[in-house]
């Protein structure tokens, strides 16, 4: 039965226009329980979801589409190991990662997977000690200061997301730099705010074949041995984070510095391995375990709470409702904190990549939405830049709202300050202004009538728009860990409802194989003439300012 006949989706279709002129200002009027009938707790998390186009009867339904599709039975299948990822016959297990020591799951064709995270782990924590203490030595003697991190997509927005989030708990014994893009101005800029005697490279690849961490890695390489001049020297100063042992030997990596994983581990996935490796440099092993363990709280909170009262669950449903029944595409990030402030580009990628897809678990082309367009920016900063369209724009944005109780930095009346923009701004959106209000404002200002019959339409502000407000004591490794997992289940319960593979991403390769066609053209000295008139003029124009 196709998605949009099926029981749960019908009723939810209908009991949708009995919604549609329905105001959530009326809804919070009449009904002084909203905020606890709609908000849940787990640990220190609190979603406040009452700002939502929901009664109790919209969540009901939606928790009835879930159940139709399964979700418990696939995130069972998921914990449990069963490969999933069908396209690529791959279990997935990000979640064996954070589980505790001990932890026991033994998979088809015989891995034991907690020995081997065990393992990993403990060689983590073994070079974490030596470089932080300063035991581990440069070529010349001196200690690490500086580790540079050169991966890209899933191997570099996590570990630079959760060390930018996390900045207050720095060991302090090095710092951090994250090179991912193939422009030569990221790695040419880093390698100017370093010293090749303390500095310590870590290639991140699950494959240890993407073109622009190989081409970064190989630049670091040559830049290290035109100072240090001896290629023995190499293994005081590289380590590879991978699951191709034999491409890290190629490169010339002493494989006593290379940190496995595994293929059950999704590249966007993988901050939870040994691709956390810089995140545990710059905080200490035992705050990467801590990260760890906020992550397993949500995993637990995650596989035990019932539907309704599930934080990943109803934000996948909420998601569901306001793409699929209001069709608004896109949906907004918005955390008030500043240390947050790559986790838009962090869930881009969790999510997008994850769902964006057009063709169900059966190959047919689905006739609903997918995945929406993720973006944000930390607030206040997106209030004076995109929330003029969130607030009065044609289209309507949902929003997550992110703040931590607590600041890391009291400084006057910053964070009472950042905290009533928070809150102002999602009461905004709920309430709105009536053309009524705005008459009132704009009468007590002393205006003339007819200005006032001028002004009032560019007053009125819709309302009705919504948002979800999640908050938290404070941020620090355990909560960003149960954070991060949240988003992840979260993509998760609406890939199973959409019923496509969320842990493929065949998306991508296209235009990586066209890259690869057309970059030897560049450097040809014809011109060049296969491909359409757009790209072979846009190719010409470059190879002739190229060539001379
Ligand atoms: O870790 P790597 O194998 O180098 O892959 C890095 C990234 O590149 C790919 O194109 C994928 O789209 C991402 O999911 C992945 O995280």
């Amino acid at each position: 039965m196709s998605l949009q006949q099926s029981p749960a989706w019908r009723a939810l279709a209908s009991h949708k226009q009995t919604l549609d002129c329905v105001l959530m200002r009326d809804l919070f009027a009449d009904d002084p329980e909203r905020f606890s009938r709609f908000s849940i707790r787990s640990g220190d998390l609190l979603l406040d979801y009452s700002k939502n186009r929901v009664t109790s009867e919209t969540m009901a339904l939606l928790a009835d589409l879930a159940r139709e599709a399964g979700v418990e039975a696939c995130r069972d299948e998921m914990f449990a190991g069963s490969k999933i990822n069908f396209t690529e016959k791959r279990a997935v297990l990000h979640t064996a990662l954070r589980q505790p020591w001990g932890f026991q799951l033994l998979l088809e064709g015989g891995q034991e997977v907690g020995k081997d995270i065990a393992a990993v782990l403990g060689q983590m924590k073994g070079f974490t000690e030596q470089i932080l203490s300063g035991k581990w030595k440069g070529y010349s003697g001196k200690a690490i200061t500086d580790v540079v991190n050169i991966g890209i997509g899933g191997s570099d927005l996590g570990p630079y997301m959760v060390t930018e989030a996390l900045r207050p708990f720095a060991h302090g014994a090095v710092k951090v730099h994250f090179v991912s893009n193939i422009d030569g101005t990221h790695i040419s800029e880093t390698l100017k705010r370093v010293d090749e005697e303390t500095t310590l490279f870590i290639i991140a690849s699950k494959t240890f074949t993407t073109q622009e961490t190989l081409t970064n890695a190989h630049t670091a390489r040559s830049w290290f041995l035109e100072r240090a001049v001896d290629e023995s020297f190499i293994a005081r100063h590289f380590a590879a984070v991978s699951t191709n042992k034999e491409a890290v030997q190629a490169f010339g990596i002493d494989t006593g510095n290379m940190f496995g994983f595994w293929d059950w581990v999704g590249g966007r996935y993988s901050l939870w391995s040994s691709i956390g490796l810089s995140i545990a440099l710059y905080l200490g092993f035992d705050r990467f375990l801590e990260l760890l363990a906020g992550a397993h709280s949500m995993d637990e909170h995650f596989r035990s709470a019932p539907l309704d009262a599930n934080i990943p669950v109803v934000l996948a449903l909420l998601g569901i409702w306001y793409n699929n029944f209001f069709d608004f595409p896109s949906h907004a990030v918005i955390p008030y904190d500043q240390y947050l402030h790559r986790l838009p580009a962090y869930l881009q990628q969790l999510d997008m990549e994850s769902n964006g897809k057009r063709v169900d678990r059966d190959g047919n082309v689905v006739d609903y939405a997918t995945g929406p367009v993720i973006w944000g920016e930390p607030g206040t900063n997106s209030q004076h830049a995109f929330f003029q369209l969130m607030h009065q724009g044609t289209s309507c944005v949902p929003a997550d709202f992110i703040l931590p109780l607590k600041t890391q930095n009291p400084a006057g009346e910053h964070h009472d300050i950042l905290a009533a923009n928070c809150f102002a701004q999602t009461e905004a959106l709920m309430k709105g202004k009536t053309a009524a209000e705005a008459r009132a404002e704009l009468g007590s200002a002393g205006m003339s009538e007819e200005e006032i019959d001028a002004l009032v339409p560019h007053k009125v502000f819709p309302g009705n728009r919504p948002t979800n407000t999640l908050i938290f004591n404070e941020i620090n490794p355990f909560n960003l860990g149960a954070l991060i997992a949240m988003y992840e289940h979260k993509v998760f319960v609406q890939g199973v409802i959409w019923r496509i593979n969320s842990f493929d991403q065949w998306g991508v390769e296209l235009g990586k194989q066209l890259a690869k066609a057309i970059l030897p053209e560049l450097g040809s000295a014809d011109d060049v003439a296969t491909h359409d008139a757009s790209t072979n003029a846009l190719i010409n124009l470059y190879r002739r300012s190229r060539n001379g």
